[in-house]
């Protein structure tokens, strides 16, 4: 029997839908900046944040590392590994200009934890949360608080059964 994670919904993405999916979120985006620097949430952020950096042109990436997931779906205390550098925090107006990308927000501490080293950020995801939704300024899809999002990089094709076991 395996050990592996059973979640109540999951909501599998593959690389193209998640390269769409980021290149819709970037048209958003590019309505409301212009963004000077991004600042994209390790590990999960830096996919979008290298697609969203291609489309706006933008050169000066900057990384904010935390870690608070330990493994599937429980969730420890948020650890800021890594803060801001001085080329972002000297910046005027407490990070006004800057975008902040990260994959997802799920109950949205992450995202509180970065909005308060950078308040006047724009808060960037591909994916929400009912919970965490009101910490983000733009976002493209919300998925209910019970799914848990598969991303291709945890992720490898695989047997699945049929819906309807046997058959006759
Ligand atoms: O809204 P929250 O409940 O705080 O959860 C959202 C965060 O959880 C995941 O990161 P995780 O801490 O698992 O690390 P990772 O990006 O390195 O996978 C995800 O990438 C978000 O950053
Ligand atoms: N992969 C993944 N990481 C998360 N971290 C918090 N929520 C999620 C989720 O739904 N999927
Ligand atoms: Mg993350």
């Amino acid at each position: 029997m395996s050990d592996a994670p059973r979640p109540d919904k999951v909501f599998p993405v593959s690389w193209d839908q998640f390269h769409r999916d980021t290149r819709a979120l970037t048209w958003r985006l590019h309505e409301a900046g212009p963004f000077e620097a991004i600042v994209c949430i390790t590990r999960g952020g830096l996919v979008p944040a290298a697609i969203v950096a291609r489309e706006l042109n933008v050169r000066i990436i900057e990384t904010v590392c935390i870690a608070s997931y330990h493994d599937y779906k429980n969730q420890g205390d948020i650890k800021v590994m890594k803060g801001v550098g001085p080329e972002i925090t000297s910046m005027r107006g407490q990070g006004k200009g800057v975008l902040i990308v990260d994959d997802l927000v799920d109950t949205g501490k992450t995202a509180r934890v970065v909005r308060e080293i950078l308040p006047a950020a724009h808060f960037a995801t591909v994916y929400a949360k009912p919970m965490g939704r009101p910490l983000v300024d733009t976002f493209i899809t919300e998925v209910s608080q019970d799914t848990w999002i598969y991303f291709p990089w945890d992720t490898g094709l695989s047997y699945v059964p049929p819906i309807r076991a046997g058959g006759d």
